[in-house]
């Protein structure tokens, strides 16, 4: 079976490894804590709707110490896409004076604006594919229908690498029938962590490098499903006959360690 490798380098400061390229999408919620590192890593920044408005608000905050505006123009996102029926006014006329490109997809009601900002991203012409990943901010902690919503697009884009965050935890999904090699970062992740049979009920699951491991077990809702479990070492393994999602803590500042 093929491997796929997995990591969180992009929570660390130097982190970007430059083989990868990462997409930024910032969804409409409180902007995380370490927005402006994944900012630094990232090639390309997109704000789904009223995701703009949190980027014009909220990026300001994390640099108190400096001028409002030069925060802003520091921070441009290269595109706005959404049905703009929550980005405001003026939030909307800042950045088109910058040259952030304005896509109304306000036609389209069956589809989020998460799924619209990782379609975009899937179509720019410019963008290296091959060793893409997406980190959306904000997608989790709010609403449940627009968390079920964004986990929802994790699964319609399940080969693509995306990856939700809030200030506590991410979730990615591991698809089916591959060795996954989860690198533990654990200066600022786990130690809980889980996994969730999304994609109905997986028949043979086997995992190293967790408390509770499972080896060829069965896991689906209503029966067993892996919470509140918690990572051992540097390195987690994963193999299902069904798409899983992985989800892991992320520490607060003071929680970090080595
Ligand atoms: N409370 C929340 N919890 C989780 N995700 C959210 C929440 N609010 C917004 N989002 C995410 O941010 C995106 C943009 O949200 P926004 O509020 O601008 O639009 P919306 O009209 O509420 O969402 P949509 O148009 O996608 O239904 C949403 O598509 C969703 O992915
Ligand atoms: C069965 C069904 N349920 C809800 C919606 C509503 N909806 C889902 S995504 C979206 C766009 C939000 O920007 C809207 C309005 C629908 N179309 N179909």
């Amino acid at each position: 079976m093929e491997v796929m490798s997995h990591s969180s380098a992009y929570l660390l400061p130097h982190g970007n490894p430059s083989s990868l390229t990462y997409a930024l999408i910032i969804l409409n919620q409180r902007l995380p804590r370490f927005t402006p590192l994944l900012w630094k890593h990232a090639h390309v920044h997109i704000c789904a709707d009223g995701g703009a408005n949190r980027l014009y608000d909220d990026m300001p905050l994390f640099f108190p110490e400096e001028d409002g505006r030069s925060v802003r123009l520091r921070y441009k996102p290269d595109a706005i896409k959404g049905d703009l029926d929550s980005i405001r006014a003026d939030v909307q006329e800042f950045y088109s004076n910058l040259g952030t490109k304005i896509e109304d997809a306000s036609r389209d009601q069956d589809t989020t604006d998460l799924h619209k900002c990782v379609d975009y991203i899937l179509n720019m012409p410019n963008l290296e594919q091959s060793n893409l990943r997406i980190l959306a901010v904000g997608a989790l902690g709010g609403r449940f229908d627009h968390e079920m919503g964004n986990i929802n697009v994790i699964c319609r884009f399940s080969d693509v690498q995306l990856i939700l965050l809030s200030d506590h935890c991410l979730i990615q999904l591991l698809p089916h029938d591959y060795v996954h090699r989860i690198q533990i970062q654990s200066s600022v992740e786990g130690p809980d962590c889980g996994l969730i049979p999304i994609a109905g009920p997986s028949r043979r699951i086997t995992t190293t490098g967790l408390k509770w491991n499972l080896t060829d077990a069965e896991m689906s809702f209503g029966k067993l499903v892996s919470t509140s479990n918690s990572v051992q070492g540097d390195v987690v393994t994963v193999t299902s006959d069904s798409d899983l999602l992985w989800t892991i803590t992320i520490k607060r500042p003071q929680e970090k360690c080595s």
